[in-house]
């Protein structure tokens, strides 16, 4: 059965979500009130770099399921479930921030039919769609407000919408249920989990999801700083370790930490949340610490390999953003080693296949090179920051020839070592 939705947000979740839920036979309109986004999306341009996306878009959009618009109006009379995927970014304190949520909330309800359910696609602490009913009923209005968290990665996020490890449905009365496990049964017969609970339990679920996982790589990264002392081989090591099916191989990839706009805020919304319950998480803010921690980690390193005075050292970022497979750099580890190596007087050149645009608006006082290979000349030292495929296939034999010094930090433990010192390079793990 096809169902009419709205998708309030058109970011990286929104934007997916609203593209493939068409694909799954919805009718489905896209709200963002960023005019310039809906713009470039009425014109099939995507305004975000997510690989696979832009194969949906034309298609869907000449057989008219799939709509954009930048205003709320009567046309969400229409829909039987809206799905809000605004951001909740960090406040100052860590708590997420509901503002954008509410904004929508108040928007919707003015169009919005009775029996329209509100599904909160956005991760928002315990107890969020609770305090939305009660905001609600406090106005005399009656929608019936559910929990659908996203589990889906930024570079991935295509495939992780079609074949997710489980579908999520938190919910308080049965015609919600009913109607979300209606919207993702193109999913459901094909074998694909979804499980339902209450309102809070889907909510918290979220938040441990992605701690778990946070977890995972600040705990490997640990042990990489005590492999490197003794010698022992980093990744090796993690395969070794990940084939033991209770602990299993995947966020065992050792980096510069991890980043992104959802662990590194996800981490601080828990903590305020145990805290509020008063509840001491003591791993949780471990983890935080010791991922706050690591770029520095990474600049010392980079010290220790090429000595204490950087000015008129020439430094060489390949990658900028948090990872592979996107143009986002919110909270990307690479910019924030760029930013302290600037501070210690470093002059930075840098280069990524996508993330240029969006780095531009963020890095001062930094040489954005037109390609890897401008990037690496005369360099003092090459740091590999982001795991793009790309840099594995570089000319690396034509790079020796143009770097002042041969010496690479691979932080991502992406390019072959072997072949490197082959050519000259001194190739260094973290
Ligand atoms: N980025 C990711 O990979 C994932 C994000 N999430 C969660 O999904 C939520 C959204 O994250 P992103 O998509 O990354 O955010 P984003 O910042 O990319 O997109 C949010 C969009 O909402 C729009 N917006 C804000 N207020 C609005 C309003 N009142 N009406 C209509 N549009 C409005 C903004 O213009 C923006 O386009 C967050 O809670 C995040 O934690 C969950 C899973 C994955
Ligand atoms: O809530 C969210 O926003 C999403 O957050 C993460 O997805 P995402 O941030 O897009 O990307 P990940 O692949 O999880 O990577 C996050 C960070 O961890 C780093 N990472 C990941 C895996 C690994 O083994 N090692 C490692 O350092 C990445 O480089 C990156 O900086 C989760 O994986 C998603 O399930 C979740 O939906």
């Amino acid at each position: 059965m096809n169902i009419k939705l709205h998708v309030i947000g058109t970011g990286y979740v929104g934007l997916v979500s609203g593209v493939m839920m068409s694909y799954l036979g919805h009718d489905v309109t896209c709200l963002d009130t960023d005019i310039s986004k809906i713009n470039q999306l009425k014109k099939n341009i995507l305004p975000i770099y997510e690989p696979k996306l832009a194969e949906y878009l034309p298609a869907l959009v000449k057989s008219g399921k799939l709509r954009f618009t930048s205003s709320y109006s009567a046309e969400l009379q229409n829909s039987q479930a809206v799905f809000i995927t605004v951001g909740t970014p960090p406040l100052p304190s860590g708590e997420a921030d509901l503002q954008y949520i509410f904004t929508a909330i108040d928007n919707l309800c003015e169009w919005i039919r009775d029996d329209c359910l509100i599904v909160i696609k956005s991760t928002v602490p315990p107890t969020t769609c609770n305090r939305i009913i009660d905001y609600l009923n406090n106005k005399n209005l009656k929608f019936s407000v559910a929990s659908n968290p996203e589990f889906l990665r930024e570079g991935t996020a295509v495939d992780d919408f079609l074949n997710p490890d489980r579908i999520l449905i938190g919910t308080n009365n049965k015609q919600a249920e009913d109607l979300l496990k209606e919207i993702y049964r193109p999913l459901t017969t094909r074998n694909i989990p979804l499980v339902t609970t209450d309102l809070v339990t889907a909510e918290l679920t979220k938040y441990v999801s992605n701690a778990f996982l946070a977890t995972k790589i600040a705990f490997i990264n640990e042990m990489a700083n005590l492999c490197e002392k003794i010698g022992a081989n980093t990744k090796e090591l993690s395969c070794a370790v990940g084939l033991d099916k209770r602990i299993g191989r995947e966020f065992l990839n050792v980096g510069p930490g991890f980043g992104g706009s959802c662990f590194p805020k996800d981490m601080l919304a828990l903590v305020q949340i145990a805290t509020h319950y008063q509840c001491n998480f003591q791993i949780v803010n471990s983890v935080i610490n010791s991922n706050y921690q690591r770029p520095y980690d990474m600049v010392d390193k980079i010290h220790y390999i090429i000595g204490n005075d950087l000015h008129n050292k020439v430094i060489s970022v390949l990658g900028l953003t948090f990872k592979a497979g996107t143009d986002d750099i919110r909270n990307s580890p690479a910019i924030k080693i760029i930013e302290i190596l600037v501070d210690k007087g470093a002059n930075i050149k840098v280069f990524d296949p996508v993330g240029m645009n969006n780095a531009k608006k963020e890095l001062k006082n930094v040489f954005f090179a037109d390609s890897a290979l401008s990037a690496c000349k005369n360099s003092d030292i090459i740091i590999v920051a982001t795991e793009w495929s790309e840099f594995k296939d570089l000319d690396w034999s034509l790079i020796h020839r143009q770097v002042k010094s041969p010496v690479i930090i691979d932080l991502r433990h992406i390019l072959d070592g072997d072949m490197l010192k082959a050519l000259g390079f001194k190739y260094c793990l973290i």
